[in-house]
Parts: C-alpha cells; sequence; structure tokens
C-alpha cells in the first residue's frame, strides 16, 4: 500500500506508472509495425492495404467521413467499429492524426476524423492500422494535473484519515423504497448523508448496480446533478438500463458505435437531432456541400496560382479585369470567385460551428445525469461542468488514475465494486501497481462509516452461487428465497429437448443447476504469433447445448456463452451467428446476467498448463453470471492441475 504525504509525491509516482503503461500499449502496436511488412500485418488482420480514400461527408456530431474502398474486397482482419486506426502511404510512424471507424462493407470501411482529416487520405494506395488510443493515457495525467486546484481532493488522495468527520446521523434521513432491502435502504441513506465519499461494496447480484441507481434518483429528485461512470461501455449501459427503467433523465456521451441500440436514444448524438439550434446548424452544413461544389467550377487560390498576392488583392485586380505579373484577367476573375466563396464557406462553418456547440451545451446542461466511461468523462464535453455527486460502478476495475478522471469532476464520491472480481487490466509488468484501485486502497484506509457491504444476493440458484461463496466470500453471502431454488422450469413455455445427444441429457434439464461438461477431446490451438487460444472441439459442443437449449424453447437473449480467450470468442460468434445468443469474454460480462450461461474454458494440454485462466476473480466473474442455469465446458485432465478448479470439478456433478 502506497502513503503519499504529498501531492507532488502522488503525482510523481502515478505518472511514471501512466507511463510505462502507454508506452507498453503504444509500443505493442508499433513494434508489430515495424518489425513485420506490411502484408504480414494485413495477415495478422491488423492492417489493409491498398485502399482509396473519398470524402464521404460529415456524420453524426458533423465529423468529416473518410471511405475507404478496395475494389477487390478487404481481407479478414479483426479491425472493427469503433477501433481507433492510422491512415498512412507507407509505413506508419505513429504520429498520423487518428481516426474511427464508423462502419465495414465486404469492400469498404468509413472512419471519422474529429478534425479535417489529412489531404493524404483523399489519394491512393493507402494503407489503414489498427491503432491504439492515446487519449486516455493523456486524460489520466490531466485528471491528476487537476487534483492541485482542488484541495479537498488532495486530502482524500492521501487519506488523511482525521479529516473524515463522523457523519451525521442517518435516521434524520429515511430514504425508503419497497423494492430494496434494508441493507440496501440503509446505504443509500448513509450515501446521502455523506459530505465527501461512501463506498457500496457486494459479491455479484447483490444489487451493487441496483442501489448505485436508486440512489441516483434520490439525488436527482434532490435537485442533484450527477456524473455516473463505470470503466467499459458495457458497464455504462448496465447502468443506464437501469437508470432508464426508473426514468431518470439521463444522456449518454460517448461514441453511439460502441453503445447498445436499445439505448441509443439516450445518447447525446441522438438527442441533438432534435434540438433546433442543431437542425439550423445542419442546414448550414448542407449549404457548405453546395458551395464547395460550386467552388470547384472556379480556380483554387492556392500558393502556386496566387504567386504571393493576398486575397484582397486577387479580389482588387479581378474587378479591374487586366491581367497582372503575367496572370491572365479571366484567371484572376476565377480565383477572386473561389476566394469569395471559401469566405463564405469559413463564416457558415463557424456559424454552423458555434450552433452545434450550443445544442451541446444546453442539452448537458439541462440534463440532470450523464453517463460516460471514466475515459470519456475527460473529453472536452464536460470540460466546464462540476458535479455534485459521481458515481463509478465497478469501480474495482478502474486503476486509481483512470478513476480520477471522473473523480476530480465531482464534490462527492460514491464508489461501488467488489474486489473479489475483475481488477484493472494492467498491460505493462513494470506498473502492476495499478492493479490496486482506488476503491480497493479506500475500504483500508478509511473510517468504517464511509462503506457498507451488500450480502443478499437475487441473481443465482443456491447451488450457481455455492462455489464462489464458499472460495471467495467466507460463506457470508446469502441466496434471497425468491432466486434460491428459482430453475428453467419456471420459466413460460420451458420444455426440454428430448432428442438430445444422451450424454449432454442433463445439460437441458431445468436440474441441477449448474453442470461439467468435460471435453476430453478437445485440442488447444493457438494462431501463429498470437497469444489467444481457442478449442475447436468446445465450440462444437457450445453449439449443440446451444441448439438443444433454443429446442427447449428458451429464448437467444436468455442464453449467454462466456470464454476467457478472444480467439474463441471471435470463433464462437462466427460459428453461431446464426444463433442471435449474447457471446463475450468474462470481461464483457462483468456486471451482467442471463439465465442459463454457457462457459467454455478452452485449455487442454498435457503440460496442465491452465495459463491465465488461474486468476480466480477471473473464474469467480464467469461462475456468477447465471440465474438459473450454469454449464461448464472444459478438459478435467488440464483443469484439474489447478486445485480451485479441481474443487470446483469435483463440487459440480457431472452429466
Ligand atoms: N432488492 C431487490 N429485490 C429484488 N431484486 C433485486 C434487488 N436488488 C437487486 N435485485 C436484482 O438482482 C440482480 C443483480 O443486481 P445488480 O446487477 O444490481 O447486482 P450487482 O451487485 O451490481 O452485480 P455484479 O456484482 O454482478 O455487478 C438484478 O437482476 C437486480 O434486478
Amino acid at each position: 500500500m502506497n502513503r503519499f504525504t504529498n501531492i507532488d509525491q502522488y503525482k510523481n509516482f502515478f505518472e511514471r506508472l501512466i507511463q510505462l503503461e502507454r508506452k507498453s500499449e503504444m509500443e505493442f502496436h508499433l513494434n508489430e509495425i515495424m518489425l513485420l511488412s506490411a502484408p504480414q500485418r494485413e495477415a495478422k488482420g491488423r492492417a489493409i492495404l491498398n485502399l482509396s480514400g473519398k470524402d464521404s461527408g460529415t456524420g453524426i456530431g458533423g465529423v468529416y467521413l473518410v471511405k475507404l474502398v478496395r475494389g477487390s474486397g478487404l481481407p479478414d482482419n479483426e479491425i472493427s467499429n469503433g477501433d481507433v486506426v492510422i491512415i498512412s502511404k507507407d509505413k506508419p510512424s505513429g504520429k498520423e492524426e487518428q481516426a474511427t471507424v464508423v462502419s465495414k462493407t465486404k469492400r469498404s470501411i468509413t472512419i471519422a476524423y474529429n478534425k479535417t482529416p489529412p489531404y493524404l487520405v483523399y489519394g491512393r494506395n493507402l494503407r489503414l492500422d489498427l491503432y491504439s488510443n492515446d487519449i486516455t493515457f493523456q486524460r489520466m495525467l490531466d485528471a491528476i494535473e487537476d487534483l492541485k486546484r482542488l484541495p479537498i481532493l488532495q486530502e482524500y488522495i492521501k487519506s488523511n484519515i482525521d479529516l473524515f468527520e463522523e457523519n451525521e446521523n442517518t435516521k434524520n434521513h429515511s430514504f425508503q423504497q419497497q423494492n430494496l432491502n434494508s441493507k440496501q435502504q440503509e446505504i443509500i441513506n448513509q450515501a446521502l448523508v455523506t459530505n465527501d465519499i461512501f463506498l457500496i461494496h457486494g459479491p455479484p447480484g447483490t444489487g451493487k448496480t441496483t442501489t448505485l441507481s436508486y440512489l441516483i434518483k434520490s439525488l436527482f429528485e434532490g435537485g442533484k446533478k450527477v456524473l455516473v461512470t463505470a470503466p467499459s461501455n458495457t458497464a455504462v449501459d448496465n447502468i443506464l438500463e437501469k437508470l432508464q427503467n426508473l426514468e431518470i433523465p439521463s444522456t449518454r456521451i460517448g461514441n453511439p458505435i460502441r453503445m447498445d441500440e436499445n439505448l441509443l436514444n439516450l445518447s447525446l448524438d441522438v438527442q441533438l437531432q432534435d434540438h433546433p439550434d442543431y437542425q439550423q446548424a445542419n442546414g448550414i452544413w448542407n449549404a457548405i456541400q453546395v458551395l464547395k461544389k460550386e467552388q470547384n467550377e472556379y480556380i483554387p487560390a492556392s500558393g502556386q496560382n496566387r504567386r504571393g498576392l493576398s486575397d484582397n488583392k486577387i479580389i482588387q485586380l479581378a474587378s479591374s479585369k487586366k491581367p497582372y505579373r503575367g496572370i491572365q484577367s479571366a484567371k484572376l476573375r476565377k480565383m477572386a470567385k473561389w476566394i469569395k466563396i471559401q469566405q463564405q464557406i469559413n463564416k457558415n462553418y463557424e456559424q454552423a460551428q458555434a450552433l452545434q456547440l450550443s445544442a451541446i451545451e444546453s442539452i448537458l446542461e439541462q440534463s440532470p445525469v450523464i453517463c460516460a466511461t471514466n475515459s470519456s468523462a475527460g473529453s472536452e464535453l464536460l470540460k466546464d461542468i462540476i458535479f455534485d455527486v459521481v458515481c463509478i460502478d465497478e469501480a474495482t476495475q478502474s486503476t486509481e488514475p483512470e478513476a480520477l478522471i471522473p473523480l476530480v469532476k465531482g464534490r462527492k464520491w460514491v464508489l461501488a465494486g467488489d474486489h473479489q472480481q475483475l481488477p484493472p487490466t494492467v498491460k505493462s509488468s513494470e506498473a502492476s501497481d495499478l492493479s490496486i484501485s482506488l476503491f480497493e486502497r479506500f475500504q483500508k484506509e478509511l473510517p468504517a462509516n464511509r462503506s457498507n457491504i451488500l450480502t443478499i444476493q437475487y441473481r443465482m440458484h443456491q447451488e450457481i452461487m455455492r462455489f464462489s461463496n464458499e472460495n471467495f466470500y467466507q460463506k457470508k453471502l446469502k441466496a434471497h428465497p425468491s432466486v434460491a431454488k428459482h430453475s428453467l422450469a419456471d420459466l413460460p413455455g420451458f420444455d426440454p429437448f428430448p432428442y438430445v445427444n444422451p450424454a449432454l441429457e442433463k445439460v437441458v434439464q431445468s436440474s441441477p443447476a449448474v453442470v461439467f461438461v468435460p471435453c476430453e477431446q478437445g485440442v488447444e490451438e493457438q494462431l501463429a504469433d498470437s497469444h489467444s487460444w481457442f478449442n475447436k472441439a468446445e465450440i462444437a459442443l457450445t453449439k449443440e447445448i446451444t441448439d438443444a437449449l433454443l429446442s427447449s424453447r428458451l429464448f437467444p437473449e436468455d442464453i449467454g456463452i462466456i470464454s476467457p480467450y478472444d480467439q474463441q470468442v471471435s470463433r464462437l460468434k462466427s460459428d453461431l451467428k446464426d444463433y442471435h445468443v449474447e457471446i463475450k469474454s468474462i470481461d464483457g460480462f462483468q456486471g451482467r446476467e442471463k439465465e442459463v450461461i454457457i462457459i467454455s474454458l478452452v485449455r487442454s494440454n498435457l503440460k496442465e498448463d491452465i495459463g491465465f485462466l488461474r486468476d480466480y476473480r477471473r473464474l469467480n466473474v464467469a461462475l456468477t453470471r447465471a440465474k438459473r442455469k450454469l454449464i461448464i465446458i472444459g478438459s478435467p485432465f488440464t483443469l484439474q492441475s489447478n486445485p480451485i478448479y479441481k474443487s470446483l470439478i469435483k463440487k459440480i456433478s457431472n452429466p
């Protein structure tokens, strides 16, 4: 645990770690760009060559769209919507302007620039490279810098315990909500009366996000302005959905491409479409396009054409209808016309920008609750807004500097999390100190009245929660009676499919709630130069089980498939694309739940190597997503080399 006696010490400590992480991420992509030839990087799916670019107008929020086309079709690649990319002619240097992928077809990929795109992107023989996003690192550094102008936050960072006075009597505030249990209500009361910071702790399914959303409702009703963040887009959508159900007016900022489409109506970009100022700005953008077309009929007043003459001089000479320094008078007139149109374009541009900005400001000012990822809380859009309260969900998954990005924007902080679930992702081994979240640090250092723990869970059948409860929560977790024995049989229409492979019979029965399906014939495989694994036999088994579950009249949205390995996730997504079930990594499922979860553990080798499955927090998250049925597929031989997995397999019944 690190103690800091002054803010400069704190700043130096974290700045070093951030720089190490940043270096690690950039190095990965730049190294690969340097080491591999362009075709090799393309073969890995992280570059696309031989593209031709053309202007594709502007998109939501006034971004500049560029469509990159390859007539022969795009090669197989891992670049998807929302990824940050760079465009170059030859080998990129890393200094290129960054753009975001907006859409992809078989032959084209459209990207968006926030600023005017570099001229080169409208050429031929272009190369597109997947790149890392540097912005989050910059925002972390800015947040640490901001601490300097917020003296009270500096004291919190030092966890100066003397500063934390006793709270006033929580009984004075009597928050009551019949949908919540007494502990959840008590927590809301405590968080409401605390003037500085409160931590909501709780094992999976105990209602941390639910409690946080009711707290936000209460804050909103009390006229407070609240910033709500989480480390990932999925986690932000998860709490936003709850806020929407509670009818709390909220605005979600961030790239709409990365948001749940059912929540898009709450995004800033969609709300903007209805704003009169924004509509007026759109009219002006269209007028600019018309002017640009008209301008093409004249001669651009480029450096070469104008031969050192100023705009005014060209206009003046054009009206005199005489040649000047060897420039024909017709050419002067055409340049003058071009300049006048350009002046009109510039005027219109400024007007459209100002209208757009005023529309954005008015929406953000009027919205009582603003939701964003931790990183996008550092966006320019929120630069001048101070919030009464900042709430971070899944706070144990954020590094301390990442959590500071939203926290420096508020007067009071509420953090929800569970340090037995996924920790922050830290790439650089030298920066491992970042893996202790601010939540974890505060929980150890703050007085007891600044946190409280939830222990009744409302998600899992008691058998599903048993393993995690015994191994990670000292048996303190209780299943609420409404879920303790709930099963697939209670779901309307559920009818176990009779023609299933006899080896999988228990898999489609409502009982037992947890099954382990051995897949000893599976072989783990790795692509050259990839650290991720896949297992074809487990994919086939997952497909068969999903088929059986769907034939038992479960809906696709009831089923979730989880695998710890990205390669397995992407292969499952492609092989099971017609099933429309949600398939994600463990990280992608943190904070979420489904009636049935299938986990494909992938690792199967004679060396008894289970790789990063060893991280028990990852296992804990995977095991606690299912409500009524948990199906685990894996190789008993390989997994049993690890005591935790050995006891897991022993405790659950084989089908
Ligand atoms: N008081 C309650 N009564 C009934 N259901 C509840 C209550 N509190 C929470 N739930 C339900 O329990 C489930 C889990 O809640 P929630 O997602 O808020 O838990 P969590 O602690 O945030 O979970 P995780 O640790 O996985 O992020 C949800 O289906 C939620 O609607």
